[in-house]
């Protein structure tokens, strides 16, 4: 039997750090929505008590260290179940970007393999089996548009902001979140985003609130390490998107666009400085 399973892209919409906690983490506060840029899962049950994995993107392990191996063997192992199972990835996402690709994969993965093996498994336990092995696991396993505090793991959700286009530009450089969260001092921060006015903007349905109240401190230490972000980012505005910010620790680039005439123009500009740039929409 073969289940399939879409795994999303994330965009921070707002990303703020608060403090760096005792067990190494730092305390967020996060607004996080999905786009229509999608990984596709194919799982096929074995009888072999084995978890293969297969992709057509040659530059993601397809060993134990590839998240959706690691979501099976974790399912496998919490509910006891001897059957194998083999995972194709369609990759789309590009890795590495700020966009949760290997987290949406690993959820995809527990998704899947819940109803592969119907097992019962309410999305509120999926979510804290999804939080082992990774902080953008959980809201990757429920979508939609939330709140994340805590790691990333508690969960709050809002309604979904207002449809526009998306156009994500990824600078041909990987990002590590661990280096960049190593290298931000949130105590030192000077500004922080407002979660409430964004939070405002969206159920409101404001397109414009949205686009004004975008933040992620996180730029601070990426675009210090890496200027062809602050550089996509100037570009992105200067061709006329309406809302412009860096999604997780980098190094993508999202701008929100409100009118379509707008998007052929600012996609084309764009791709004469950058060869992964996608047009895609907000996922409602
Ligand atoms: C940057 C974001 O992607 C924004 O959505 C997330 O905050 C990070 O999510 P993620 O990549 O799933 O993060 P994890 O794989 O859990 O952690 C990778 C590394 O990022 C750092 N990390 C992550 C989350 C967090 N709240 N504080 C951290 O300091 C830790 O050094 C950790 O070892
Ligand atoms: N299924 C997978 N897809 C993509 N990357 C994976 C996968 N499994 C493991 N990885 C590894 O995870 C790392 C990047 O994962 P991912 O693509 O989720 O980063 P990201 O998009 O920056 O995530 P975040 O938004 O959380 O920062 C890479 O080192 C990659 O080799």
């Amino acid at each position: 039997m073969k289940i399939y399973e879409k795994a999303p892209a994330k965009i921070n919409l707002l990303l703020d750090v608060m403090r760096k906690r005792e067990d190494g983490f730092h305390e967020v506060e996060m607004i996080m929505t999905m786009v229509d840029l999608a990984d596709r899962l194919e799982m096929e049950e074995l009888q072999s008590d084995s978890i293969f994995i297969s992709s057509q993107a040659g530059y993601i392990p397809l060993d134990e260290k590839n998240l959706a191996f690691q979501a099976a063997r974790l399912i496998k192992d919490r509910y006891n179940v001897r059957k194998g199972v083999y995972i194709h990835l369609d990759k789309n996402i590009p890795v590495a970007a700020g966009l949760a690709g290997g987290s949406s994969d690993a959820a995809a993965t527990l998704r899947g393999l819940n109803r592969l093996w119907q097992l019962g498994i309410s999305e509120d336990e999926l979510c804290t089996l999804g939080a082992e092995l990774g902080s953008d696991v959980p809201f990757c396993v429920t979508g939609g548009t939330a709140i994340a505090r805590g790691r990333g793991e508690k969960l709050e959700r809002i309604p979904n902001p207002p449809q526009c286009w998306v156009i994500l530009a990824k600078p041909p450089i990987n990002v590590s979140t661990a280096d960049v969260y190593g290298k931000l001092r949130a105590s030192e921060l000077k500004q922080h985003p407002s979660t409430q006015d964004m939070v405002e903007a969206i159920s409101q349905g404001s397109f414009a609130d949205v686009c004004a109240n975008l933040g992620n401190v996180l730029e601070t230490v990426t675009l210090q390490l890496h200027p062809e972000v602050l550089q996509m980012k100037d570009i992105m505005q200067r061709l006329g998107a309406d809302g412009v910010l860096m999604s997780g620790s980098g190094p993508t680039v999202f701008g929100l666009v409100s009118k379509e005439a707008k998007v052929s123009r600012i996609y084309n500009g764009l791709r004469g400085f950058c060869k992964e740039v996608y047009v895609v929409r907000m996922l409602t």
